[in-house]
């Protein structure tokens, strides 16, 4: 498994405003999406690609086009929704598919509740979405879900992780072609598994629900 921590002044700014707790759910919507379309910079740097020829006005050259089969993207709701646009913006040609999963507030164990992905996905390269990476938990069940399907490998972006979720999900998928993009790695994880200083619950946040 590789991790790639993004390291941008504007990724950071916008990070900052999001932490805020006085930053409203229209701007915190906003923000999510923007950092998603930094990270997705990141995020596809090995999508792949295959040759392909044109004619330019002045000659004929070879480009490259993504290959088939298409990228699969998955947020996992509900906060992962936040992040598809600044996704499919940038991919617009992938699939989208589903998870929804919620953290028991106690055990702090994930439970899906739903699904929405293509049966088979053999060969497929997938992209999941969700902004935060706490204990680890919801983020290895989706991608053992995927891996399980035949997914060929894994880029997970997330725009906050604790130390404590990412060496879990390094040890679950040590082995496995499995990529994470996170915006930044917090301090640690509270007695409530909220990540410290981290900026609440994102879900909450997202829809108002606070
Ligand atoms: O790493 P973990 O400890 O598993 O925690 C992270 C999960 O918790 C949040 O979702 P939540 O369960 O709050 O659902 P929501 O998106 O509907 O708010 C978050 O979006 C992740 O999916
Ligand atoms: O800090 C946290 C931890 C899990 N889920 C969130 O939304 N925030
Ligand atoms: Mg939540």
């Amino acid at each position: 498994m590789r991790v790639h921590v993004a390291d941008h002044p504007l990724i950071t700014h916008k990070l900052t405003v999001l932490r805020d707790q006085d930053t409203p759910s229209p701007v915190f919507r906003s923000l999510v999406s923007e950092l998603m379309t930094l990270l997705a910079y990141e995020g596809t740097r090995n999508v792949r690609v295959e040759p392909v020829d044109i004619v330019t006005p002045v000659a004929p050259t070879t480009g490259v086009r993504i290959a088939e089969p298409r990228p699969l993207i998955v947020p996992i709701l509900r906060a992962g929704l936040g992040m598809l646009e600044g996704m499919t913006t940038l991919l617009p040609s992938a699939e989208v598919g589903f998870l929804g999963m919620a953290r028991d507030e106690e055990t702090l164990e994930p439970t899906t509740y739903a699904e929405r992905l293509p049966d088979d996905l053999t060969d497929r390269q997938c992209f999941v979405l969700d902004p935060m990476l706490a204990t680890g938990g919801s983020l290895i069940a989706a991608i053992d879900y995927l891996l399980a399907r035949g997914a060929e490998d894994v880029t997970a972006v997330c725009i906050l992780a604790a130390p404590e979720g990412l060496r879990a999900v390094e040890e679950a998928m040590a082995d496995r072609d499995v990529t994470v993009v996170v915006g930044a790695v917090d301090d640690h994880l509270n007695e409530h598994g909220f990540i410290v200083p981290g900026l609440g619950d994102a879900g909450d946040r997202l829809y108002g629900t606070v």
